[in-house]
């Protein structure tokens, strides 16, 4: 196990710049995952951990040891990649102690690491077929197997379920989590999906454009997001967004919504009276047919039931608005349907889009 640091990491392809100074700590055992949209620079930043890409600038430590000019061989981490990058020529017990081999480690050694490592993943029954011969789970849990038999200090996961279908990509998922569960090996994932980085991380690192939004466990990217990108990208449905001015009458603040109507906040802001604000809301969050005072008029464009539970897509002065219910009256919500915001619910972000800060100490969410 190992402890990985990331010191102001940049990265240039030529002129361009894609990482622009990246800070991480990661502890031994944890459970890190990367997320964000399509090239914000998440892979970039795991192969140059992995020593595939050169670091442009700063420094990545490996167990305190600087490891920049090293090569990925001598760094003794595994990478398991989407595209499996199994040798087709070998069985899976070969591909599996291939890594082994290479380094001369002894016959005994070898084939007790790969029993072992077939036990965790259930591949005993498989491992005289080639790869061809294997369904796609079973190719992502033969790249895995060979992944552990090495036993590295740490594990980079690239996108590793991406080709799967929806299905198996649940139960690989949960199979990575407990074989984290099992081995405590230093981790780092990198998603797009959102859920997956919610599901399987101990710590998120939400990145945007080649910078750090968030890092934070998944409850708490979840309930107080850091910007409005974070808050729009994890989540799903995303969370809506309103554009109010933020106001503070006798001891109560309220956010002005254009129509007039004030949506009252859980505690005072530091922001200025009229300031411009972003009001953001959770669809799961939202009060269908409340008795509150503040309540809001939509118009149901959509009704998608998911079968958990009932996606509304309204229309809120004119702009788009999610809803989503476990109540199966909305099936037949229309044309119109009344809405109000909690206020422990509500999350506040700033003319920048940055979260303001409550001016009295914040309540639990509940
Ligand atoms: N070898 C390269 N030469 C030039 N540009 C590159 C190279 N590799 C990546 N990039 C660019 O760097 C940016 C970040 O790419 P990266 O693959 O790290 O993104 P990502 O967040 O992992 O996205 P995805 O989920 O699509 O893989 C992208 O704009 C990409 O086009």
């Amino acid at each position: 196990m190992a402890s990985i640091d990331i010191r102001n990491v940049r990265k240039n392809f030529g002129v361009v710049s894609v990482l622009h100074g990246v800070d991480l700590s990661i502890e031994n055992g944890e459970f890190v995952v990367l997320v964000g949209p399509s090239g914000c620079g998440k892979s970039t930043l795991l192969r140059m951990i992995a020593g595939l890409e050169e670091v442009t600038e700063g420094e990545i430590r490996i167990d305190g040891m600087r490891v920049n000019e090293r090569a990925p061989k001598d760094r003794d981490i595994a990478m398991v990649f989407q595209s499996y990058a199994l040798y087709p020529h070998m069985n899976v017990a070969e591909n599996m102690s291939y890594g082994l081999r290479i380094r001369k480690a002894a016959r005994e050694k070898i084939t007790a690491a790969v029993s072992n490592a077939a036990r965790k993943l259930e591949l005993q029954p498989l491992l005289a077929r080639r790869p061809k011969a294997l369904s796609g789970g079973q190719r992502q849990r033969v790249a895995m197997g060979r992944a552990i038999v090495r036993q590295p200090k740490a594990f980079l996961f690239d996108e590793p379920l991406s080709n799967l279908d929806a299905r198996l990509r649940e139960q690989m998922r949960a199979e990575i989590k407990k074989l984290h569960r099992d081995l405590g090996a230093t981790s780092i994932y990198v998603t797009h999906d959102q859920i997956e980085a919610m599901t399987l991380a101990d710590r998120i690192v939400a990145m945007h454009e080649g910078v750090v939004q968030q890092v934070g466990s998944p409850l708490e990217l979840y309930d107080r997001p850091a910007n409005l990108f974070v808050a729009g990208f994890i989540g799903s449905p995303a969370m809506n967004f309103l554009s109010a001015r933020y106001e503070v009458g006798a001891g109560t603040a309220g956010a002005r919504l254009p129509d007039g109507t004030l949506i009252g906040l859980s505690s005072g802001y530091q922001l200025e009276e009229g300031a411009a604000v972003t009001l953001g809301i959770r669809p799961e969050h939202v009060e269908m047919s409340p008795a509150s005072e503040s309540r809001l008029r939509a118009t149901v464009d959509l009704i998608e039931p998911t079968g958990f539970g009932i996606i509304l897509h309204l229309g809120l002065h004119g702009l788009p608005f999610n809803v989503f219910t476990l109540d199966r009256a909305a099936l037949t919500a229309g044309p119109t349907v009344t809405v109000a915001f909690p206020p422990q619910h509500l999350h506040l972000f700033d003319e920048t889009g940055m979260r303001a800060f409550e001016t009295s100490p914040q309540k639990g969410k509940g």
